[in-house]
């Protein structure tokens, strides 16, 4: 048990404050999509993501062209590995010893197999952060649902707490901000003032949408507070008001359902019809260069760009910025502090402030089918 008086000492050192900075928590936990390593992972891969989701077929045999193009592989674990180390590092250097798992919604290694492994271990408490940041089904709430199944039925399963949305934390924001400098900077001279930002993200169907957040459309909403912020900041070094709009990539689902848009491809051609003279892409819905960025972006958006003759590059994500893993410990930080009862200071910028810890009751609806969820209030 806890101790709830913190000027006595707790008799487990991980939930001790004294010795670990990061208690109530044993061990952090990173949740990502997953990604096949191999030709002969592609077709189960995708088999896993779409079951029972009336994605036509045809639909599911271009994407499994896309991961042919890469061997058969995506880039999303090699990247979560990498991401790994450096929050390891990071934790290390500040003097916080904490075990950092890792577990997929889709892929090897599976959260059911890393959460028995963390319940083998003796964790009794872990955070875990998201590789995704924004609020809606395919990007919360499904997570929380995997961590259900996770641990349903799991001897000793630790307790879980979800760290909350990163898209307004600086340590996201600042990263995306010196990319897209950089990405300006590369461009031709003559048409770098006046080139447009294109953020780019996910699309989702506009149900999904609708039901972001606990009140509804908090995914186009979050969006557009971190994409106002950057395109901000970014004008505020070049000195030139950059025209910036939001796009969307990865449209799936069956053609008469509506999903977000313009595509980021109608979007090029849009800027160029308008007399853009140049474009910069900014993945600002991803936190690495997984395959909605690789292909979606540098393999079809950039050849699009090209075609139509408009000047454009792709500005980098967050990934392994330094701000970005130290991003992971704050988090991991103000959430311990938080649980502690202890005062707790937030980071945020933009026009929305720290979101929730736990999740409020019907935060983004399952569009299928209500299912339970863990680290929500419902
Ligand atoms: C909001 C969102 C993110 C958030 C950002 C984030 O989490 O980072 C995201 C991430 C990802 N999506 C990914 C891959 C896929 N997503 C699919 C399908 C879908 N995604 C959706 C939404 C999102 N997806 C939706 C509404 C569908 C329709 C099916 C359904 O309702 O669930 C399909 C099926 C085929 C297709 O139709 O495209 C694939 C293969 C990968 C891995 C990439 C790699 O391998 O490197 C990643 C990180
Ligand atoms: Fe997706």
């Amino acid at each position: 048990m806890p101790n709830p008086d913190s000027s006595v000492p707790a008799a487990n050192p991980a939930t001790n404050p004294a010795a670990n900075p990061a208690a109530p928590y044993d061990a952090l936990l990173l949740v990502s999509f997953g990604g096949p390593e191999a030709p002969e992972d592609v077709v189960p891969f995708l088999e896993n993501v779409t079951h029972g989701r009336g994605i036509p077929r045809e639909r599911l045999e271009q994407v499994g062209e896309h991961y042919s193009l890469f061997g058969g592989k995506s880039p999303i674990n090699d990247l979560n590995r990498d991401l790994l180390k450096r929050i390891e590092a990071d934790l290390a250097g500040a003097g916080i010893d904490l075990p950092v798992y890792w577990g997929n919604r889709n892929w090897d290694p599976y959260l059911k197999d890393t959460l028995a492994q963390m319940a083998a271990d003796g964790v009794t408490r872990a955070a875990c952060f998201v590789t995704s940041t924004y609020s809606s089904w395919s990007s919360c709430r499904q997570y929380r649902e995997n961590l259900y199944d996770a641990v349903d039925g799991l001897e000793g399963a630790p307790q879980l707490d979800k760290l909350r949305h990163y898209f307004n934390h600086p340590g996201f924001i600042e990263p995306i901000v010196d990319a897209t400098l950089a990405s300006l900077a590369e461009l031709p001279e003559d048409v770098r003032a006046g080139a447009h930002l294109a953020f780019v993200t996910h699309s989702i169907p506009l149900s999904m949408n609708d039901t972001s957040g606990p009140e509804g459309g908090a995914y186009v909403d979050q969006h557009l507070s971190a994409v106002t912020e950057i395109a901000r900041q970014v004008s505020l070094v070049t000195g030139v008001e950059h025209p910036w709009e939001l796009a969307y990539c990865s449209r799936s689902g069956a053609p008469h359902v509506p999903w977000l848009e313009p595509d980021v491809n109608d979007h090029l051609a849009s800027l160029k019809e308008a007399g853009a003279p140049a474009v910069v892409l900014i993945p600002s819905g991803f936190i690495s260069d997984h395959m909605e960025v690789i292909y979606d972006l540098d393999t079809e958006a950039l050849a699009t760009a090209e075609e139509l003759g408009l000047p454009a590059r792709r500005a980098a994500t967050p990934a392994t910025d330094p701000r970005f893993v130290t991003m992971v410990r704050d988090l991991l930080l103000e959430r311990a502090t938080a649980e502690r009862g202890e005062d707790v200071v937030r980071a945020s910028i933009g026009r929305l402030d720290a979101r929730w810890d736990r999740c409020p009751v019907g935060c983004c609806a399952n569009p299928r089918a209500d299912r339970p969820a863990l680290c929500g209030d419902a």
